[in-house]
């Protein structure tokens, strides 16, 4: 018998998917749990810090989305095998930390300033954050973020390319001409193959094709 793990979310991607893939590639069978936005208000004081996502594993009590991250990767084989490994793919984690507090306020952007707001991400922070990733993919032998090996950080990678490129994103693809999902990444070969793999892991294949999309879909 696996572990009795409950994921409590909103019915969102956000912050939650991340954990949810993680969670499908391991093989754990969890509890998908969905909170509308309706029930937020009282379900809100009973969490650890006041806010979501949180989980439970074999009663453990856990809050605070990487962290959760780092304890999934760690049950379910997708750190590493040794420290070094592990610090390699947390430097990738954080580094996608960095560019998920610009992505939704380009994507929310006010219709009149979100082609500047566009423009001034393309300009900077995309290749600022893809270079870096680039670089570390070279750094470790090219195909994978950490130890030569799947581990979190590719999974973390993959959602932030996700977000990004996320059809309904037309401000965005306006501003680069794009009218498909890799454009972006032309200039960035590994990173490229790598979200390619990861989304034909048969087992997050299967989860991606009959996945919830979360209400707004895409979020
Ligand atoms: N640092 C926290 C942030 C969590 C967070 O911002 N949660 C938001 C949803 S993505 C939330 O619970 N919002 C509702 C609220 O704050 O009342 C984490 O990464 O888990």
């Amino acid at each position: 018998m696996g572990p009795a793990v409950k994921f409590t979310y909103f019915d969102l991607l956000g912050k939650g998917e991340l954990i949810r893939l993680l969670l499908t590639k391991g093989g754990v069978d969890f509890e998908d749990d969905r909170v509308s936005f309706a029930d937020w208000g009282n379900i809100k004081p009973t969490t650890t810090f006041g806010q979501l996502p949180m989980m439970t594993w074999d009663g453990l009590e856990m809050a605070q989305s990487h962290a959760i991250v780092r304890y999934v990767a760690k049950k379910v084989g997708l750190a590493g095998k040794t420290e070094e490994d592990f610090l390699q793919a947390d430097m990738i984690l954080e580094h996608t930390n960095d560019i998920w507090k610009d992505m939704p306020g380009l994507r929310f952007a006010a219709p009149d300033v979100k082609q500047a707001k566009a423009e001034e991400f393309l300009k900077n922070t995309w290749p600022k954050f893809l270079d870096g990733a680039e670089k570390m993919l070279k750094m470790r032998g090219g195909e994978w973020y950490a130890g030569n090996q799947l581990t979190f950080a590719d999974f973390a990678m993959y959602m932030v390319l996700f977000f990004i490129s996320w059809p309904e994103e037309k401000g965005f693809q306006d501003v680069t001409g794009c009218d498909g999902r890799f454009k972006l990444l032309d200039n960035y070969p590994l990173a490229k193959a790598n979200f390619i793999k990861i989304q034909n892991i048969p087992e997050i294949k299967k989860y991606l094709g009959s996945r919830k999309p979360g209400n707004p879909p895409g979020l």
